[in-house]
């Protein structure tokens, strides 16, 4: 039964609200999904393939105007691919038939005899050795070229007679694409987007600023001063361009006050900017280029790049990375026509400048390194084996050897002026090379153990041929590296300064010292060596002319990696025949003829402890112990022998031929003695005679010498 209506009570409910009334006809509306961002509306496709359509059409019309261009690289392309193949054609055995001319040619020049004799026949052997392989290395370059190139010609012929005209279409293309592939410039042609750096407060309106603050620009034409691009970073740094107004160069902003204004203004340290005109093509004399780092540039150790370079090196064309500057960029320094004097307190990294420069020419051939060593550590015996002259601590033998010098100076100026050379350049360096026995790198490493006045004997003399050395050799490929660790005027006399016109400076202990290295003048203008950090060994101010006076730090190179450099320039030298032994070198045979001790490769040890051989005294020992009063020629030889491998007989030489070599290398020990003594047939036992030498004569000798 139905309850009356009155009686209906409220239903229990446990919120008081009354429920919210719903449209019972849009209940079934549900809110829409929103569409994944990855899916575009129609509008959007619409607009991104307007897009497409647009950026398609321009990307023909750049290329198709910059089709002259490709067409340029094309060209550029296969002249480089025909460059490849000519060099793959030759490799390097150009060089060793060059190297093996040349010992045929200095065998000649030597004195008639069985020596030379041998020495020639050995040169003719490898000379022919040489050119057999070169001539099999030609065939089989000959015949990978051959089915190579009928592999491509015939193909791309055989597609193109056959195909129809849109793989002819293709095929040509092909053709340019390959050259413009191989012609590209190096650098791109059209630099990168250059992203502004969140970490920059270098802007226009910064660079308005600071230099109107460093009184630049007057404050009523900073508006005038333009950015150029955008900031960017470059190394440890950020780099910009300002375009100063018209009439106000940017070398207005480079003097070393300005400089440092510029750093105030900036809130960094004046070692953490770095500004320069911008000397790119295209640019102003009122472009100022401004980088700046976010950190000390220097307070970091880097590796040397060459570290990482496999095989020869040309150090002539393309120098050495031997440290590297405010931007992290390397410093070449062109092993070329610049002595360079290097100088500093001790233990600031003049060693470390020097190992730079030496992994480099370790690798170069032509590059004939002699070390006279004053300190007499064992920095610089890794390279030893290589060195053409090694010598520690040994003022008479650094005077025997400057003289040396100056007469090989005197010798290849007369070469290069005979066979009409005006200069060694990159166009004649290989004829010249051959012509002359190489480069010289001639390193005087602690000028104060040798030229101080009272030092020795030999100072002045010493620092009068380094002068010379300087001055005239670097355009005879002789270059002087001296390094110090007392700059003062005492050890670095006047002439000697100025013909290094190289200088490093290093952390030195005042100003004065600095500008004994730099010159006079050069603390005042800002490039003061004793204010170098001391905690950054290795840091320098260097002075040349190709550089001008900037900031840098050597790369640092552990003695580990002195030991492979030097094991992995001995092997390329040994393929050159460039180890010491392996050429004729003139100067080594003057040291050995005056001396009779040879100082190639460090001596007798290979130390570069070369000790002072008197042959008179050494004979008259000898005469004495035999208790006859008389030496003979084999007697003397044999105990030669035991003196130094070099007397030793060689590998296939006759009696007749070992003791003719022998006998002349005692007849130039004695010769270099300046004194007389003759051979005469002397008794020994059983009333019979030999050839040799009596003890009164050698006595006299040795007594008479000069
Ligand atoms: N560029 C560099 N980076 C890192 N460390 C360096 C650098 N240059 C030098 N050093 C360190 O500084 C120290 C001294 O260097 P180095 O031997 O080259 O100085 P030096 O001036 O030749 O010394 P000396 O006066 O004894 O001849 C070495 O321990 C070396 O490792």
């Amino acid at each position: 039964m139905a309850t009356p209506l009155s009686d209906e009570r409220t239903p229990l409910a446990l919120v008081t609200d009354t429920p919210e009334k719903v449209d019972p006809a849009a209940s079934w509306v549900v809110e829409k999904r929103p569409r994944p961002a990855w899916m575009m509306s129609g509008i959007q496709l619409r607009q991104w393939a307007m897009y497409a359509k647009d950026n398609t059409v321009d990307a023909v019309v750049f290329h198709a105007t910059h089709s002259p261009y490709y067409l340029g690289w094309s060209l550029r392309g296969y002249r480089r691919l025909c460059l490849r193949w000519w060099e793959a054609r030759h490799d390097d055995y150009r060089q060793q038939i060059a190297t093996a001319k040349l010992m045929l040619r200095q065998a000649k020049e030597q004195p008639r005899g069985a020596a030379r004799a041998a020495d020639e026949s050995k040169a003719r052997a490898l000379l022919e050795v040489r050119r057999a392989e070169f001539k099999a290395h030609k065939k089989r370059h000959w015949i990978r070229t051959g089915i190579s190139g009928l592999i491509i010609v015939g193909g791309s012929m055989a597609a193109f007679t056959q195909g129809s005209w849109w793989m002819q279409v293709l095929l040509a293309l092909a053709v340019i694409f390959t050259g413009v592939y191989f012609g590209r410039p190096d650098a791109p042609t059209v630099a990168p987007i250059q992203a502004p750096t969140r970490t920059s407060h270098l802007g226009e309106e910064t660079m308005r600023r600071v230099l109107v603050e460093a009184g630049v620009v007057p404050e009523k034409r900073a508006t005038e001063i333009r950015g150029v691009g955008l900031p960017h970073t470059d190394g440890p740094g950020i780099a910009y361009a300002v375009d100063l107004p018209s009439g106000i160069p940017a070398s207005a902003a480079l003097g070393k006050e300005t400089q440092k204004k510029i750093a105030s203004a900036l809130a960094v340290h004046l070692d953490w900017i770095d500004l320069d005109v911008d000397r790119s093509p295209g640019s102003s004399e009122s472009r100022l280029t401004v980088w700046v780092s976010n950190g000390d540039p220097f307070a970091v150790v880097r590796r040397s790049p060459l570290l990482d370079h496999k095989g020869q090196l040309n150090t002539f064309r393309d120098g050495i990375p031997a440290s590297f500057g405010k931007r992290g960029n390397p410093i070449i320094l062109r092993i070329r026509d610049t002595s360079i004097l290097v100088a500093g307190a001790t233990r600031r990294g003049k060693g470390m400048f020097l190992a730079n420069i030496l992994i480099g020419v370790m690798k170069d051939p032509w590059v004939n390194v002699r070390i006279f060593d004053g300190k007499g550590t064992a920095e610089h015996n890794p390279y030893a084996p290589t060195l053409a002259t090694f010598v520690k601590r040994n003022p008479e033998r650094l005077a025997i050897i400057t003289r040396a010098i100056v007469a090989e100076l005197d010798r290849r100026s007369d070469l290069l002026d005979e066979h009409g050379y005006e200069k060694i350049d990159d166009d004649n360096y290989d004829e010249v090379m051959e012509l002359l026995g190489g480069r010289e790198v001639f390193i005087c490493d602690e000028l104060a153990t040798y030229t101080p006045k009272g030092t020795s004997p030999y100072d002045e003399e010493i620092t009068e041929n380094l002068s010379q050395i300087a001055a005239v050799g670097a355009a005879l490929g002789v270059l002087l590296i001296s390094v110090t660790q007392v700059p003062e005027v005492s050890v670095i006399r006047g002439r000697l300064r100025q013909n290094h016109i190289g200088r490093a400076a290093m952390n030195t202990e005042s100003g004065t010292a600095s500008n004994t290295i730099l010159g006079d003048g050069m603390t005042g203008q800002g490039y003061d060596a004793s204010k170098i950090p001391i905690d950054q060994p290795g840091r320098f101010w260097l002075a040349t002319p190709e550089t001008g006076v900037i900031e840098g730090r050597s790369y640092l190179v552990t003695p580990d990696d002195k030991k492979r450099v030097a094991a992995e320039g001995y092997e390329i030298r040994k393929a050159a025949s460039r180890l010491p032994g392996q050429w004729r070198d003139p100067i080594e045979e003057h040291l050995q003829q005056v001396t009779g001790v040879s100082s190639a490769a460090g001596g007798e040890g290979g130390k570069g402890r070369i000790v002072h051989f008197d042959f008179l005294t050494w004979l008259e020992d000898l005469a004495l112990s035999t208790g006859r009063g008389n030496v003979t020629n084999l007697e003397v030889f044999t105990s030669l022998v035991d003196m130094s491998p070099e007397y030793a007989r060689r590998d296939g030489e006759t009696d007749e031929g070992w003791t003719a070599r022998v006998g002349k290398l005692v007849r130039d020990l004695i010769a270099a003695t300046g004194a007389e003594l003759r051979v005469k047939r002397v008794p020994v036992d059983d009333g019979k005679r030999s050839q040799g030498y009596l003890l009164d004569d050698v006595t006299k000798a040795r007594k008479s010498r000069k």
